[in-house]
């Protein structure tokens, strides 16, 4: 069997009693682009900082293409591309400077160093702004420059953590198109806890909270799950859903009422058979109004607030936030 690009057995991260990461496994195969999601606090940054070898774990261990990232660190780091949460300001640099300073620091070979650097700024488009220091550059701007930076070497792991924060709209857009261009080529695992980015690109999906992977799921499997149907009927609510019950195209039936007279059902059904035809035709023969007929799939929000939601109901014990981190 290959071994996975990332590989990480029970990691556990605390700081004095706060336990930021919490017994967390997962691989990752070579090529595959994860989303790694997570509220504020969820121990993403920690995650990725182990993993990057600028945080060493307090038990378990991470591999990275086949290098611990514990006892390997300088073999780690040269198949890493590590874009963190913020980008180290060297203001007094230019960009164009910055890049070259990292190339060299990097190892690129200096025969093809200037086309890298060119290539990687057009990545990250910011080829405008290569003359200008970087002290006047905003965040996003920043952010787009980090992002060059962590391409240079060609490392076959890209790590991103918030590889969009800070970005307007158009440049979340662009962002996300290189980040998408990238994949397969890379391997990458990307934080955000904006959902709708990772929609757009990802293969798969790990959710962590509270220190804890509480989701992970290829892309190919959320959109495979069970469709839930969406009648809403006017008529009587008992009568229609007595009826409904007898469908035998019906595993189950959930009447919500709407109004005093129309009640929305949501309905599973038996095979995974889409139902709704069937059931129009059935509904409309038996005189009733049929003002909806949807197919619903779990979005990735709506899992997203399953788990968080779930989180929070659980909850017994008033959650114990600490006090704001210092920077790392
Ligand atoms: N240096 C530190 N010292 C103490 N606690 C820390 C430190 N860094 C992080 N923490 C705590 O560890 C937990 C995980 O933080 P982490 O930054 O990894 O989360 P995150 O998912 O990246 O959050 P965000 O999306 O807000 O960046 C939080 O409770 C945080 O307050």
């Amino acid at each position: 069997m290959q071994t996975p690009a990332i590989d990480v057995q029970n990691l556990c991260k605390n700081y004095g009693p706060v336990q930021a990461v919490d017994n967390i496994t997962f691989q990752v195969p070579h090529g595959e682009l994860v989303g790694f999601l997570g509220p504020n606090g969820a121990g993403k940054s920690t995650s990725m900082r182990i993993l990057t070898t600028w945080l060493p774990a307090s038990s378990g261990y991470a591999r990275l293409n086949g290098y611990d990232v514990m006892y390997e660190s300088m073999q780690v780091r040269k198949h890493i591309g590590y874009l963190p949460e913020s980008v180290p300001v060297y203001g007094e640099m230019r960009v164009r400077e910055y890049l070259t300073y990292r190339a060299k620091l990097k190892g690129v070979d200096r025969r093809g160093r200037a086309a890298k650097i060119d290539e990687c700024m057009a990545k990250g488009r910011v080829q405008g702004v290569a003359n200008r220091l970087l002290s006047t550059l905003s965040k996003g701007y920043r952010q787009r420059v980090g992002l060059a930076d962590t391409l240079l070497a060609d490392p076959p792991i890209l790590i991103l953590d918030e590889p969009t924060s800070g970005l307007d709209p158009v440049q979340i857009g662009e962002t996300l198109a290189t980040i998408k261009a990238l994949g397969g080529r890379h391997t990458i695992l990307f934080s955000t806890h904006v959902l709708p980015e990772v929609e757009r690109v990802y293969d798969r999906v790990i959710i962590i909270d509270k220190g804890r992977i509480k989701f992970d799921e290829t892309k190919k499997a959320i959109e495979g799950r069970e469709a839930t149907y969406l009648l809403e009927v006017r008529g009587p609510a008992d009568a229609v859903a007595g009826f409904l019950r007898e469908q035998p195209e019906l595993a189950a039936v959930e009447a919500k009422p709407v109004e005093p007279d129309l009640t929305a059902f949501e309905l599973k059904a038996r095979d995974r058979k889409d139902p709704r035809e069937l059931l129009a035709a059935r509904v409309a023969a038996k005189g009733w109004g049929l003002r909806r007929v949807e197919v619903q799939r779990p979005s990735l929000d709506a899992i997203f607030n399953d788990v968080v939601r779930r989180r929070e109901t659980v909850a017994v014990a008033p959650a114990t936030e600490p006090a704001a981190a210092p920077a790392a």
